[in-house]
């Protein structure tokens, strides 16, 4: 049993990957042994949350999801433990390892009951896994609402209930748990839906368990990719050797989206940083980051450079684009920059064939920005923000950040797209995207492969945020950016 941390590097796979994983698996062993293993799992992992617990409840649904709660509170009864099971379903419509495992349960004398105990020390949902179909309503929905609203911890089994296991969407409606008390344990595989759009307040504190069945292999469907290597820098480097850094943004009003990208490329150890303002009425100097060399965003030169153009960049940065697309020698492209793109066809032509000749570029949408360029709702982009990266990354091909809780770094078809699993919502103040586009262009101003700059600047972003100290002041994007070395 592992836990999974923003570190774990792993592959995930998809609802139809891990299928096929189980039934090889439950091909190579005696029947019912993987159930039995999962039930253990469960079992070890309630008596660590709760090892004085007096009662559990555990929820069974009607598919196998509920023959793992049925087999936990067969080996929790065994080891002295008081499981109160309710189960919500037919007996003479259970799976046959379900079945076996209600048998083993009562054979172990757990209590079933119609209804929740009037109180316990932990809930386990096993109510539905990755045969969830449509969403829990009736006595389903309230047991869930009850767990959830509990003051008490909550055990999820595999998947929380209602969780699509491959978008990470929960029904529309269905309760929200409180994360400090969650935990899942999951099985097989890891799933991509536990760690992007709600999963991840839908799971909390995740454990993978392969119940002995490692062996098994099928195509990833994405990967969580852990901490990047750092890589010291040479004593004989020079700040040439780290590249120049311009970034094209801050039309009238919005100067510091560009100087907050700037400091980000800056402390992000980029050679140079040259900030082109839209805006020719702005100040000659940043006083405050006078290392910041602030020109015309019209005069420069982009030819050798990293540009991170669109912050702050309004309406105005739209004339710059077919040039900065043309001449820069790698491209981070964010915010108005990207709504300029989605508005003109013609600049999605010239994205694309820059794409297609190699030129690294990396567009750093969030959900919105994202619905605009694919022509479609931000609900849609949610719905399946895996689905969405990728298309993305074909459509122009680029590589892809689809920001957010969970951010999906995707690109060509040959790559797996990775789930982001640093940060936290002390990301959701302005300025923070501005950062990252401004990180994201010191790492490709290193000569990296843009897929690579895109991971490792998230990486980073999100750990920074992660481990931002508790008596510090409170995170802003300008604090952020000062800490884009760390
Ligand atoms: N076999 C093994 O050895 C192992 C199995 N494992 C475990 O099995 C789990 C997958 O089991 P599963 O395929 O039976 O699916 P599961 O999630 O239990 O639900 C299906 C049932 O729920 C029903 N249903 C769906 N939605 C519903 C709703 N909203 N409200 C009410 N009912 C709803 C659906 O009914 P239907 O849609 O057909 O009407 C069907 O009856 C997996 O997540 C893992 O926990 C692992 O431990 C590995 C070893
Ligand atoms: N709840 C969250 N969890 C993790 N990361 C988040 C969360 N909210 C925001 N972020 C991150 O913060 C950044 C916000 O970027 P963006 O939406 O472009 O904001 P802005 O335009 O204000 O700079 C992105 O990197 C995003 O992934
Ligand atoms: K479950």
């Amino acid at each position: 049993m592992q836990r999974i941390t923003p570190a774990t590097a792993a592959d995930l796979f998809d609802i139809a990957a891990t299928r096929r994983i189980e039934q090889a698996a439950a091909a190579a062993l005696p029947a019912h042994t993987l159930m039995q293993r999962a039930g253990l799992a469960v079992a070890r992992l309630a008596m660590a949350i709760a090892p004085h617990a007096r009662t559990i409840w555990v929820a069974c649904g009607p598919g196998n999801n509920g023959g793992d709660g049925f087999e936990a509170a067969a080996q929790l009864r065994h080891r002295g433990f008081f499981p109160v099971v309710t189960f919500l379903g037919e007996e003479g419509r259970l799976p046959p390892d379900a079945k076996a495992s209600l048998q083993r349960a009562r054979d172990a004398g757990v209590t079933f009951a119609a209804t929740p105990p009037s109180a316990h020390e932990l809930a386990i949902d096993a109510l539905l896994g990755i045969g969830s179909t449509r969403p829990p309503e009736g006595a389903m929905a309230q047991w869930l609402a009850r767990m959830h609203s509990s003051s008490q911890p909550v055990l999820c089994v595999d998947v929380p209930s209602g969780l699509d296991a491959d978008t990470g969407t929960l029904p529309q409606g269905a309760s929200h748990p409180r994360e400090s008390a969650l935990t899942c344990i999951t099985f097989l595989t890891l799933k991509p839906g536990l760690f992007t759009a709600q999963g991840r307040d839908a799971a909390g504190t995740i454990w993978f368990d392969d119940l002995g069945c490692g062996a098994f292999k099928d195509r990833p469907t994405a990967r969580i990719a852990g901490a990047p290597d750092s890589q010291p820098r040479s004593h004989a480097s020079h700040k040439g050797s780290y590249g120049d850094v311009a970034v094209i943004g801050g039309a009238s009003g919005m100067a510091g989206a560009a100087l907050l990208a700037g400091s980000a490329a800056l402390h992000g150890g980029a050679g140079r940083v040259f900030v082109g303002l839209l805006d020719p009425n702005a100040a000659p100097v940043d006083t405050a980051q006078p290392e910041l060399m602030l020109r015309d965003a019209r005069t420069l030169d982009l030819s050798g450079m990293t540009a991170v153009c669109g912050c702050g960049g309004g309406e105005a940065v739209r004339e710059l684009l077919p040039n900065v697309l043309y001449t820069a020698a790698a491209l981070v492209l964010d915010a108005d920059a990207l709504n300029a793109i989605a508005a003109d066809g013609a600049l999605q032509t010239q994205l694309s064939s820059r794409g297609r000749d190699g030129a690294p570029t990396v567009i750093t949408p969030h959900p919105l920005e994202a619905a605009r360029l694919l022509n479609c709702t931000v609900g849609d982009v949610q719905g399946d923000r895996l689905t969405a990266a990728r298309d993305l990354a074909a459509r122009f091909n680029v590589v892809v950040v689809l920001k957010g809780s969970g951010t999906v770094i995707a690109g060509g078809a040959d790559t797996l797209p990775v789930i982001n699993l640093s940060g936290n919502a002390r990301l959701a103040t302005a300025g923070t995207g501005d950062v990252l586009a401004g990180m994201i262009g010191a790492a490709l101003a290193m000569r990296k492969p843009a897929f690579d700059a895109a991971r490792e600047a998230v990486w980073l972003h999100g750990r920074i945020a992660d481990t931002w100290p508790a008596d510090a002041a409170p995170l802003t994007a300008g604090a952020l950016a000062r800490r884009a070395s760390d």
